[in-house]
């Protein structure tokens, strides 16, 4: 008997910790694979404890629980494009990336997450040089926040200048892409701007900045969107343009539930792109 043809599946892996409350971690990274299309995958690094208000526990896993599911992965199921949130340690930061480069899963996008929004530590201090050493290398883009862009590339960031400078350092480390996002600077602004570089130019996305205190997950749900994307073999520039217009919409119209920051809203962008809203 003969195979039955079969349409092509777009697949993206995950590999990030789990987020309890579902609106950041590996939930956020599914969820966004699902409405944007993608067969979602996922190696779990730590189960954390999390609601709206803030992390309660960190459960990292043994690096050997990490390489086993890669090898799963790996051996049965090519992913498109894979993520990585939080690795918490630079023990699972080289079992990451010694099966990145094995598998050579080259559109790869490092979310480097070091902290959650109410400051628990989501990666331990001494790890950050392995996530440079290790990880930055092998990466198609890295996001990081203005405050991760500050603790990588070692300087203060305080105007765009700053940024720029930032992100020639962090380029140099490795990545063909450095996506530097501004949602925590300047929240008087009534415009965010994330700064791109890919080694020649900037470009500046610049998009209004939402009013909302429900913000839980947005750098996950960014990131998952432009793996998505570029599981659909987008090139980075035109994965940016969705993933923003992705998490624009999920910001605005973000999740009251929980007492405290609420998820950003994994269905607004499906939503509108079929009128229901
Ligand atoms: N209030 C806002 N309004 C509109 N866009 C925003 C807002 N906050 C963040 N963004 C956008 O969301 C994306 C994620 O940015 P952000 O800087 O919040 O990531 P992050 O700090 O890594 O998130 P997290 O705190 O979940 O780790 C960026 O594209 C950013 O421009
Ligand atoms: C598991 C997990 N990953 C990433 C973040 C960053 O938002 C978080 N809060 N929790």
């Amino acid at each position: 008997m003969t195979e039955p043809t079969r349409n092509k599946i777009f697949k993206a892996l995950t590999i990030a910790g789990s987020d309890s409350g579902g609106g950041a971690g590996i939930q956020a990274d599914l969820k966004t694979f699902q409405e944007l299309g993608v067969y979602g995958m996922s190696a779990l690094t730590a189960v954390t404890a999390q609601n709206t208000l803030g992390v309660q526990g960190v459960y990292p896993l043994e690096a050997d629980a990490v390489t086993a599911q890669l090898d799963s992965i790996g051996t049965d199921l090519t992913p498109d494009a894979v993520k990585t949130g939080m690795l918490f340690s630079s023990g699972l930061i080289l079992a990451v990336a010694e099966k990145v480069s094995q598998y050579g899963w080259d559109h790869l996008v490092v979310d480097p997450v070091m902290v959650a929004k109410g400051g628990s530590p989501l990666l331990q201090q001494e790890a950050v040089q392995a996530l440079i050493r290790y990880l930055l290398p092998l990466a198609l883009a890295v996001t990081p926040n203005i405050p991760e862009a500050e603790i990588l590339s070692g300087m203060k960031i305080s105007g765009m200048a700053d940024r720029e400078t930032a992100a020639r350092l962090i380029h140099a480390m490795g990545p063909r892409y450095v996506v530097l996002k501004g949602g925590h600077v300047d929240e008087d602004s009534p415009m965010v701007t994330d700064l791109v570089f890919d080694g020649e130019k900037f470009t500046y996305w610049e998009s209004p900045r939402v009013a909302t205190q429900h913000t839980h997950g947005t750098g996950c749900t960014y990131s998952a969107a432009l793996t998505a994307e570029l599981a659909q073999h987008k090139t980075v520039p035109e994965a940016i343009q969705t993933a923003k217009a992705f998490i624009h919409a999920a910001i605005e119209d973000g999740l009251n539930i929980g007492s405290g920051h609420g998820p950003t809203n994994h269905f607004a962008y499906q939503n509108r792109m079929r009128g229901r809203r």
